[in-house]
């Protein structure tokens, strides 16, 4: 445990995950390349976009069982192959379908992985760094959205589609290689990581045994009411808010994005120290991103005119601070469940944020036509993307943030009154602020 081979083999899971995310981003950045290869409109695109996001949600369950049966080796293993196969499909592709058949195969491969490395890394590391492990593999993905925002995008513009997406089919069979390699769930003569001791029979009681449990839930109301809104905003609705709403340029728009990734790449690590720290004030920090995130989203919409740069700043950088916040989520699931039910438990979690961003998307593009229809219908003469549009349509984004803020409270209620039955009471955070001062003074 912990040993250099561990961080070798997590090192592999991680750069198995990153394979994932360029995979998962490469298509919203080759938009207009797409749309003039397969003469479809982008809306259609970006539907498809939204699509995958849905496959990826739905194969949670199924995945995360499938996990807790047979180990992270064998899902991430077969997690790149699945999306190697899709990826030379979208290469190859000349007709739309093809490439849909082979983006749905993405979002299954990919659905496999984050939550096998996050499970891969409980079986070789123990102690406090296991929190600060999730957090710097949900980091290193984001190596894989930036490798897809610039090299990416420069290898499509030089070598055209067939040979830059048939890289990135080679990126994911190198993954496949190197897992098949190098990864295995345990240190020889570590505690088995499959089966079924101590637990029920069948993967449905086992799933329903994961959900009953509050942290899992927890975990799940935590990934809902954080990973959503900055996915929708780095995978679908950022860009045209940013260009077409605010005239923001190409450029200055990749910047912004580029703000939310970094963001998230410091914020993560810090997150990772806290939650290990702080184990039993993790719910607390979830509230306060949960309400930050609120209201810098409240001042942008409310904002007379068009928010002021320095604002929008800020905004990117609470979305770039959400992403690692969600991820608190899975050490929910890790602590409160057995190490044999973990993949059930995180894939409960991970369908939280991926239904979440499935939902809002369409809803707000259906807000833009209905808001856009009543203004051209009133005699005005705007655009689809209009400002004023993004204005009401974002505003649902409050509601998931509102619903989700209500949920963690609920379930950390529930989780808090279990721990008083074993014996841990979680008082309030000021009393343990004011015990924690006098210490400091004594
Ligand atoms: N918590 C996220 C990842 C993230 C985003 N920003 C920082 N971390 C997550 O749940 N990812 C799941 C996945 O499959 O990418």
């Amino acid at each position: 445990m912990n040993s250099a081979r561990s961080w070798l083999v997590w090192g592999v899971g991680a750069f198995a995950y990153i394979a994932a995310v360029l995979h998962r981003s490469s298509l919203g950045v080759a938009g207009p390349a797409a749309a003039e290869r397969f003469e479809v409109q982008a809306t259609l695109l970006s539907t498809l976009g939204a699509v995958q996001i849905g496959v990826y949600a739905i194969m949670q369950v199924p995945v995360g069982v499938l996990l807790d049966r047979f180990g992270p080796r064998v899902l991430i293993a077969g997690g790149a192959l699945v999306m190697t196969g899709g990826q030379v499909m979208v290469a190859l592709a000349e007709e739309l379908p093809l490439a849909v058949a082979g983006r749905v195969l993405l979002g299954i491969g990919d659905a496999a992985t984050f939550i096998s490395v996050i499970r891969l890394q409980s079986g070789w590391f123990t102690g406090p760094i296991v929190a600060q492990m999730s957090q710097w593999t949900a980091v290193s993905g984001q190596l894989g959205q930036l490798l897809s925002t610039v090299p990416f995008v420069w290898l499509l513009s030089q070598v055209g589609w067939t040979l830059s997406f048939g890289t990135l089919a080679i990126v994911g069979a190198v993954a496949l290689v190197l897992v098949l390699l190098l990864v295995y769930d345990a240190p020889p003569g570590g505690a088995p990581t499959t089966g079924s001791i101590d637990l029920p029979e069948g993967w449905w009681p086992r799933l329903l045994t994961a959900f009953r449990q509050p942290g899992t839930r927890l975990g799940f109301w935590t990934h809902f009411s954080l990973l959503s809104t900055t996915n929708v905003f780095l995978l679908l609705w950022g860009y045209p808010m940013l260009v077409d709403g605010l005239g923001f340029s190409s450029g200055e728009a990749a910047g912004f994005m580029s703000i939310v990734v970094f963001t998230g790449m410091v914020a993560g690590p810090i997150l990772g120290v806290a939650t290990a720290r702080f184990p039993l004030r993790r719910s607390t920090l979830v509230l306060c991103i949960v309400g930050l995130v609120a209201l810098v989203w409240t001042v942008v919409l409310v904002w007379p005119g068009h928010p002021p740069t320095w604002l929008v700043v800020v905004l990117v950088m609470a979305l770039g601070v959400a992403g690692p916040g969600s991820t608190v989520g899975f050490d929910f699931a890790r602590t409160f469940n057995p190490l044999r039910l973990l993949g059930s438990a995180n894939g409960i979690v991970n369908m939280g944020g991926f239904i979440a961003s499935f939902a809002i998307m369409p809803i707000i593009g259906i807000v833009l036509d209905v808001v856009h229809s009543v203004r051209v219908a009133g005699g005005e003469d705007v655009g689809l993307y209009d400002w004023e549009g993004f204005r009401i349509a974002f505003a649902v984004q409050l509601l998931v943030l509102g619903l989700g803020f209500a949920m963690v409270v609920r379930m950390r209620r529930i989780t808090r009154s279990r721990l008083r039955e074993e014996g841990i009471e979680v008082g309030p955070i000021w009393a343990a602020l004011a015990a924690w001062m006098r210490g400091r003074r004594g």
